[in-house]
């Protein structure tokens, strides 16, 4: 569903992605993970298609993001940002609505297939009581789900999610983790960027990590999440270890180097 190859971004003449290559079939859900400045949110805007690759190409379902026009583009991939503030006094309905936009005839109204979506993406992220409020009143944690609500209304091939679960609490995080799988596992392709790499080993498929630019590894936690990558990654010394309760990889930091 997304080819990536050779791909470089630069932003105001900095070399910020390079050599980029990634391949993501449909029903994955692939962790970006890596440090801060790293690049992960660049290369989610650039498949996201609001980057241009000064080199290299970003094919989704076989075409050039850049190659798409805005409307096509919006029912290919949704894409949740990072930063979720909203400064337009919508309610947080009405902001989940949005999502159908892509799927609405140019001067035509939702119709209740699209209202159904809408209800039925508010479920699932459980924003259902917050419909009717305001965003620019909601907490930051809510926020962020109600804007996930939208991007699960869009109903698109590609799900792109910046840090949805830097806002959440611990059951939120699960909940949209889990979400996210559902929907990697009913055949879209998601990635998602995360810092905690507990929640990434458990609920992704496959992982890229990232570092200055460039993927150091990439396939199944398992072989992206050893001491060596995350040292050359992050400089710190950690311990990776199957955990008995989730069955998945855990990582323990031992101390900067
Ligand atoms: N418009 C820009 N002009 C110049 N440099 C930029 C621009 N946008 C981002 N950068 C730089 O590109 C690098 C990668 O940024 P990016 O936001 O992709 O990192 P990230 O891995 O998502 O980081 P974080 O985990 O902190 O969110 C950073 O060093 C950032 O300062």
């Amino acid at each position: 569903m997304i080819t990536i190859d050779g791909l470089r971004v630069e932003l105001d003449r900095a070399v910020i992605l390079d050599g980029v290559a990634l391949t993501v079939p449909a029903g994955r859900m692939v962790g970006l993970v890596g440090p801060n400045g790293a690049g992960k949110s660049t290369l989610l805007r650039t498949i996201a298609g609001l980057h241009r690759p000064s080199r290299g190409r970003v094919l989704v379902d076989g075409r050039p993001v850049h190659a798409r026009r805005p409307r096509e583009l919006a029912r290919m991939i949704a894409y949740l940002p990072q930063d979720t503030a909203l400064s337009f006094p919508f309610t947080a309905y009405q902001v989940t609505l949005m999502g159908r936009h892509p799927h609405v005839g140019r001067f035509a109204m939702e119709s209740a297939a699209d209202h159904r979506e809408a209800e039925r993406a508010m479920a699932a992220t459980g924003t259902t009581h917050l419909a009717g409020r305001s965003v620019a009143t909601l907490s930051g944690g809510e926020r962020q789900l109600v804007l996930l609500a939208k991007a699960i209304a869009q109903d698109s091939p590609v799900l792109l999610a910046d840090e949805p679960v830097s806002a959440l609490d611990l059951r939120h995080q699960l909940d949209v983790l889990r979400l996210l799988r559902a929907c990697a596992d009913a055949g879209r392709t998601v990635l998602v960027v995360l810092h905690d790499l507990n929640l990434a080993a458990r609920y992704c498929t496959e992982l890229a990590l990232l570092a200055g630019g460039r993927v150091v590894a990439d396939g199944e936690p398992a072989r992206v999440l050893t001491p060596g990558h995350l040292a050359d990654a992050y400089g710190v010394r950690a311990v990776v270890r199957p955990d008995d309760l989730t069955g998945s990889l855990t990582v323990t930091t031992l101390e900067n180097q």
